[in-house]
């Protein structure tokens, strides 16, 4: 009987999820899906191993409301499709591992009530990434689970990259710049060191630019400094989040226009970013495809906010060795990698329009001052690979682990 692991990177409005058979040592992909519009368009589309579609099908939004009927919906079309496989493990994206967690760890009733307290520091993920391991520790007690966190790549910060300029006490209570992205972050720069140990070793900035965006500043595979910090809002504006913000606007929302912390932290997290400066989507696509003048604007104050983000990380670095991008817009979105880099000429780095324009993976133009890459993250992978290795610590001698006979 196969072996496998099973994968959730639970989101506000999406499920991702893969399967992998761990037979030998190695990880290997045996179907991924995701079930995405969750309390708009229900859909679930589940792939194989070869990108052959499995099943693709819509809901209506009263047979599946919520994150919860979500998860149910999943496991039910799962769980006949198994077969005799033999699930030994789940491994989850958790958003916020606080100031306590600098490595994934292996739930208990002690670890959920810890990770439970970080939920108003990510209000918009940490609940989703929870349900699932609260509902599968009913349905399965038996069945190990990891949580593998966003924060954890960025724990060892040096100290000026983890403190905000407000009050001592105030850190020591936690609030600090934890940083996100990291599983991506991890995953990339060792899809790096694969293609380009150099640059690896070096000194390079990622730019997770996604529905979430966010840049880390990465010398030696240690994160020097990130954009996001407290909560998942901070740094360069996102699909729907603003980014950096004056904290004065925030006391305005409040003081002078007699908005509640709900209505601001609603604006803040769900309608600002793209959508609020474009009125038009919170989806790069859209704005591409759109005639209108506020559509372009948006996108070109993403590229430069993503380019001033760029500039202020290397001043951390001290040097640029390498430049990465990586995520939805990232990896597809060939005109914005062209304007980020357009906007840092200055520097000495330039893209190759045909490269560019064929997400190849070096896209830099000869004579540019640093490569640059286009490199396609893969945060179930780097979530598979941690609860595969905290697993194998926890039954050393069974080589992998036992005892889980029946599907999540
Ligand atoms: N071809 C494309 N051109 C521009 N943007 C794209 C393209 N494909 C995807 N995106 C952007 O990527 C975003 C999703 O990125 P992704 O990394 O999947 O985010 P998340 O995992 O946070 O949901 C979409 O909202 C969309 O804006
Ligand atoms: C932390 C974060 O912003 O995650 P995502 O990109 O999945 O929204
Ligand atoms: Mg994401």
């Amino acid at each position: 009987m196969t072996e496998a692991l099973f994968v959730i990177n639970a989101g506000s409005s999406s499920i991702k999820f893969k399967l992998y058979g761990v037979a030998g040592g190695d990880l290997d992909l045996i179907l991924g899906g995701a079930f995405d519009g969750i309390g708009s368009k229900p859909r679930l589309k589940v792939r194989d191993h070869d990108g052959a579609t499995l099943v693709e099908r819509s809901y209506e939004t009263a047979e599946v409301p919520d994150a919860e009927a979500a998860q149910h919906a999943v496991s039910d079309w799962l769980i006949p499709h198994i077969g005799d496989l033999r699930i030994v493990g789940v491994g989850h994206r958790v958003v916020h591992g606080g100031p306590t967690y600098s490595h994934p760890v292996l739930v208990d009733d002690a670890v959920m009530k810890t990770l439970e307290s970080f939920i108003p520091l990510a209000p918009l993920h940490q609940l989703s990434n929870l349900d699932p391991i609260r509902v599968l520790r009913q349905r399965r007690p038996d069945l190990p689970q990891v949580a593998c966190f966003d924060t954890a790549f960025h724990r060892d910060h040096p100290e000026l990259a983890d403190r905000f300029p407000l009050p001592r006490e105030l850190y020591d209570e936690g609030v600090r710049r934890y940083g996100f992205h990291g599983l991506s972050y991890e995953y990339v720069h060792g899809a790096l060191a694969a293609v380009a140990p150099g640059v690896a070793a070096g000194r390079v900035v990622v730019a997770h630019l996604g529905s979430g965006a966010s840049l880390c500043a990465i010398d030696g595979g240690r994160s020097i400094e990130t954009t996001m910090s407290f909560t998942a809002l901070d740094g360069i504006p996102m699909g729907t989040r603003t980014g950096s913000l004056d904290p004065g606007v925030v006391l305005h929302l409040i003081e002078q226009k007699g908005m509640s912390a709900a209505e601001v932290g609603h604006m803040l997290y769900y309608e600002s970013g793209l959508l609020g400066l474009s009125g038009i989507s919170n989806d790069a696509r859209d704005l591409r495809a759109s005639a209108a003048p506020e559509a372009a604007m948006a996108l070109d104050f993403f590229a430069l906010k993503v380019a001033q983000a760029i500039a202020s990380l290397t001043v951390s670095l001290g040097r640029l060795d390498g430049l990465v991008f990586t995520a939805g817009i990232g990896e597809n979105d060939a005109d914005m990698r062209g304007q980020i880099v357009g906007r840092l000429g200055w520097t000495g780095l330039a893209v190759d329009d045909a490269a560019n324009r064929a997400h190849a993976r070096n896209i830099e133009a000869k004579g540019s001052a640093a490569p640059v890459f286009v490199i396609r993250t893969d945060e179930e992978l780097m979530i598979a690979r941690h609860t595969l290795r905290l697993l194998r610590q926890a039954a050393p001698v069974s080589g992998a682990v036992s005892g889980a006979a029946e599907a999540p």
